[in-house]
């Protein structure tokens, strides 16, 4: 599927037993057993540089429809908005939940950063938009300054939408998300990465699992409420580059915007990728607290498309079958 242009290879059938007994420490056991899997599926010559995946798995939650670990071109996620969105509508289609209803049936998806419930229209058969409400997402730091190499000091705000994310005006590297070549967003969004991974720490009160930067998003700085869209580019995992506009990372967007005071609960955004113009909407809907962190709920909207169904195999004689990235 794709939501937004950004890929989603769903992984149906073919992987061995993840063991763990909760979603989070089964991504811990994929990443320390079944590692070769994810770089067969995400890597060239089957994937590419920027594929993305989702595998699904059982939850330990009565409540949750499925279990779900996201991966990309480095490793495994804690949270993907956009594979959310694509999920809800795979749920209901493949029959993952018992009665669809009309006008939305709701799909409880377990991720490894927790439960998010996802909304998925259903009229007459067919699935459409999906909303999804995701867990309870902070602003961790604001005005932190950090020493990024090639740039000098750089402010950045840091937030949690089920995964950490440093935000950043893009016109503090005279760059446009909209207009500039992607290299050179690549290039300054992976430099803030890198300087805030080594300069900054992370907590969540949750898990340590949980307290890692996942990206960089740059935005064209629209912060305060307006109902005309704002621009954002994401860059996560290894210089991976969101084609949508990154419903984890919408998610922290809205958390720091709520907290700056530019946006009230129940104002919905609308979010653009840089990459694509590919919209979602954003809205906070509920004040609520994650730890000692003042938090929020917010709902986040998109559209997911099918694009195909895959087979792969391996042979034994190639020498390339497990997969290789060219940076
Ligand atoms: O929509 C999202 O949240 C994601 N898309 C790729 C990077 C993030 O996980």
């Amino acid at each position: 599927m794709h939501t937004g242009g950004e890929p989603l290879r769903i992984i149906v059938a073919g992987y061995p037993e993840v063991m763990g007994d909760c979603v989070l420490s089964k991504r811990r056991y994929a990443r320390e057993h079944l590692d070769h899997l994810r770089r067969v599926l995400m890597h060239e010559p089957r994937g590419h540089y920027d594929m993305y995946g989702a595998l699904i798995v059982d939850s330990e939650m009565p409540e949750a429809d499925l279990g779900v670990l996201f991966m990309h071109n480095e490793g495994y996620s804690t949270m993907c908005g956009h594979a959310v969105i694509a999920l809800g509508r795979f749920a209901v289609d493949y029959k993952l939940v018992k009665e669809p209803r009309s006008p939305e049936t709701q799909v409880n998806i377990h991720c490894p950063c927790g439960l998010v419930k996802a909304f998925v229209e259903y009229s007459a058969g067919k699935t459409g938009a999906v909303r999804f409400l995701s867990v309870p997402a902070f602003a961790f730091a604001t005005d932190v300054t950090v020493a990024v190499e090639g740039f000098g000091v750089v402010t950045v705000d840091i937030s949690y939408g089920g995964a950490f994310y440093a935000f950043v005006d893009a016109q503090r590297f005279g760059l446009d998300v909209k207009q500039s070549k992607t290299r050179d967003l690549v290039d300054a969004a992976t430099a803030v990465t890198k300087a805030v991974k080594s300069q900054v720490k992370l907590h969540h009160p949750v898990s340590d699992d949980l307290a890692f930067l996942y990206g960089t998003i740059l935005t064209d700085r629209r912060d305060e409420f307006s109902p005309e869209p704002t621009a954002n580019i994401c860059v996560f995992a290894e210089a991976q580059v969101d084609r949508s506009p990154t419903g984890s990372g919408v998610t922290a967007r809205v958390a720091l915007q709520h907290h700056k005071g530019l946006i009230q609960l129940n104002q919905t955004r609308t979010f653009q990728s840089g990459a694509t113009g590919s919209q979602f909407t954003g809205k906070a809907v509920e004040e609520t607290r994650c730890g000692d962190f003042r938090a929020v709920v917010v709902e986040v909207a998109g559209r997911a498309f099918y694009t195909g169904v895959s087979r792969f195999v391996q042979e034994t004689e190639d020498q390339l079958a497990h997969g290789f990235l060219l940076k």
